[in-house]
């Protein structure tokens, strides 16, 4: 998987979030894209997710195998976490999970109760999501991309609501799972970043 921003920018209005973005993501590499708050992180990884269009400049995508994917099915080819999208707090971990992998399957060999023992979740498996404290439901959040076989990992501040603990599980699925994956992490806290070999700084492009 490779995707190439060329020239790109995004506005909303009449505001420019960023522009001349000219930048080659490429398999098996991590990047970062670092920014203060309300820089444009979150918005430059939804156009490179296809969730939001670039308001210039064009976003190309090229699968492993050669073709070119267009933007409207680059979602088949992806896996997210973000603070903005919610889990199915009615359902439990291992509902969520096995629900999940109906529409997104995970990696061969990887199953809803293999996921639950990476994260150390089993006494909590069982229960619906919506008793879950804030950092349980983000191990969910970053489980349900991880483990997705797809070649791109998107991750938005991976960290949110995470202890000592969880950081620590965090980078240990990150190197365990997604060495041969795109992943592109949008953060401002360097240590949900500090693996990522690449830096993109939104500052440079406004
Ligand atoms: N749908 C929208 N309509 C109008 N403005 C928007 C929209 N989405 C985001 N913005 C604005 O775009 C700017 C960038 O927002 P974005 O969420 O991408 O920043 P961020 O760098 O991810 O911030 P944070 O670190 O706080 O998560 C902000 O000024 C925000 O208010």
């Amino acid at each position: 998987m490779i995707i190439e921003l060329s020239d790109a920018g995004k506005r909303f209005n009449r505001d420019w979030i960023f522009r001349h973005i000219t930048y080659r993501f490429t398999a098996g590499e991590s990047y970062a894209v670092t920014g203060s708050n309300g820089s444009g992180k979150s918005t430059l990884l939804q156009v490179l997710a296809g969730s939001m269009d670039a308001s210039e400049g064009k976003v190309a995508y090229t699968a492993a195998s050669g073709p070119q994917i267009q933007p409207d099915a680059i979602f088949r080819q992806l896996a997210i976490a973000a603070p903005y999208l919610e889990l199915i707090e009615e359902l439990t971990a291992l509902e969520f999970l096995t629900f999940h992998a109906g529409f997104k399957p995970f990696m061969l060999g990887i199953t809803p109760q293999h996921i639950i023992a990476e994260l150390g979740m089993e006494a909590a498996a069982g229960k619906q999501i919506r008793f879950y404290s804030s950092g349980m439901k983000q191990r969910i959040k970053l489980a349900q991309a991880i483990f997705a076989d797809c070649p791109l990992l998107l991750l938005d501040e991976p960290c949110t609501n995470l202890d000592q603990a969880g950081y620590a599980l965090y980078h240990r699925l990150i190197e365990k799972y997604a060495g041969s994956k795109l992943v592109i992490v949008s953060s401002n806290d360097v240590n949900e970043y500090d693996f990522c070999r690449h830096q993109l700084r939104i500052a440079d492009y406004k």
